[in-house]
């Protein structure tokens, strides 16, 4: 019998009905407090409990890690592609697997970072605020007055998954030029924006561009929106300060839908204030669920709760995903090699016997499937 803990309540697809003869019994924590505390995981694992899925809000650290391994768990997955919340070198001394759930929520979140860059251009939520208010007295040339986007310059920071889903949308949809900066060359979006630019110049139309930053403070300086969407690490951290957002248009549009760290939050406020024609979209914050002193009473910000990979396909396959993760670990299967988790969401055909994602599986010595 394997227990999983899954620490919030979530729509299961079956993982037990697998071939095997082994039974798991599934525990899903529907506990009113929606955020657990790491003294309430480590009562949900108890002293039986071979894998559990966690959420991003959870400190997966030594202490989790050892509770899990004292309790003869070896498998962990996030149910999320970010994993900053967890500390995969203490995973691995434990010899406890750590999964993520990549690909499934690339376009929603993109899509997501699209409608926060839209709004904040167009001033959607404060027309709204003050169409609900009933202060419309009639179409004026300078009422709203926003940013056009077309033919103007997208600046991504982080083209990886969603970084290139999100300025793929922006080259397609809006016909924006790009200026990209990444530890490594983005090589699938230049192709794309160079063969969309050939096409554009085909029909007659004026062709968009990409160019690769040497810095992120090339993109700040050219950019008229700014998205960014690296992961959160030690390089990361307030990559966006004080001294970048002076670089910044003073009508630029900056999107936040990777992780709140990565902006200094309290200097943000503070250009906001300074800048009131510079306007964010912030999908996280630095101390979640709380914004900084000020945030709130800045109409120049839209403000959305951590929604990014809200669409009902993304959480079930996110959900798919974790589940996968540790089932798979538990049954000794090996770890899926291939970038295409489609395979795994398919619900005709049975998902392929192999763990979707594992990061530590090298440091694990995991097998991998070819
Ligand atoms: N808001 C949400 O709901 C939501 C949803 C999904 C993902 N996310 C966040 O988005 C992040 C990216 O997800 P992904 O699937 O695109 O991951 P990914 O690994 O495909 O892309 C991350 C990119 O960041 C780049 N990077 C790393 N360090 C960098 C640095 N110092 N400067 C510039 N670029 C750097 C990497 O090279 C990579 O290309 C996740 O780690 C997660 O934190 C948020
Ligand atoms: O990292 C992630 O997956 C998001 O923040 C939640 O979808």
């Amino acid at each position: 019998m394997e227990n999983i803990v899954v620490s919030l309540s979530f729509r299961f697809q079956d993982i037990s009905s697998s071939g095997s003869n082994s039974v798991h019994s599934m525990q899903v924590c529907t506990e009113p407090k929606v955020i657990l505390s790491t003294d309430d995981i480590v009562s949900l694992i108890g002293n039986k409990c071979d894998g559990v899925i966690g959420q991003l809000t959870e400190d997966w650290g030594d202490t989790l890690f050892g509770a899990l391994k004292k309790a003869g768990g070896h498998a962990y997955s996030n149910m999320a592609v970010g994993y900053n919340n967890v500390d995969v070198d203490a995973a691995t001394r434990h010899g406890i697997s750590v999964g993520n759930t990549p690909g499934v929520l690339t376009e929603t979140t993109a899509e997501l970072a699209a409608a926060l860059t839209l709004a904040a251009a167009r001033r959607v939520v404060e027309a709204d605020d003050f169409m609900r208010a009933g202060k419309y007295e009639g179409w004026l040339p300078t009422l709203f007055v926003g940013n056009l986007l077309k033919g103007q310059t997208v600046g991504i920071i982080g083209a990886g998954r969603i970084g290139t889903a999100y300025a793929r949308m922006m080259v397609e949809g809006f016909k924006m030029n790009v200026i990209y900066y990444d530890l490594y060359q983005a090589t699938r979006l230049e192709k794309f924006v160079s063969a969309y630019g050939q096409f554009l110049e085909s029909q007659g139309e004026t062709p968009v561009h990409w160019r690769r930053a040497s810095s992120p403070e090339d993109v700040l300086k050219e950019a008229d929106v700014v998205s960014l969407h690296p992961v959160l690490d030690k390089t990361t951290y307030h990559l966006i300060n004080k001294e970048r957002l002076a670089l910044m248009k003073k009508d630029a549009v900056l999107v936040n839908a990777s992780r709140g760290p990565v902006v200094d939050e309290t200097a943000l406020v503070e250009h906001l204030k300074a800048n009131p024609m510079f306007r964010v979209g912030l999908d996280v914050f630095e101390d979640e669920p709380y914004m900084k002193p000020g945030l709130g009473e800045l109409s120049n910000a839209v403000v959305v709760p951590h929604i990014a990979s809200a669409s009902k396909w993304t959480r079930e396959g996110m959900a798919t995903l974790a589940a996968q993760n540790v089932a798979a670990k538990l049954k000794g299967w090996p770890v899926w090699s291939s970038p295409n988790v489609e395979p795994f969401l398919d619900e005709i055909k049975p998902a392929p016997k192999a763990a979707p994602s594992i990061i530590n599986a090298k440091a694990l010595c995991l097998s991998s499937m070819p």
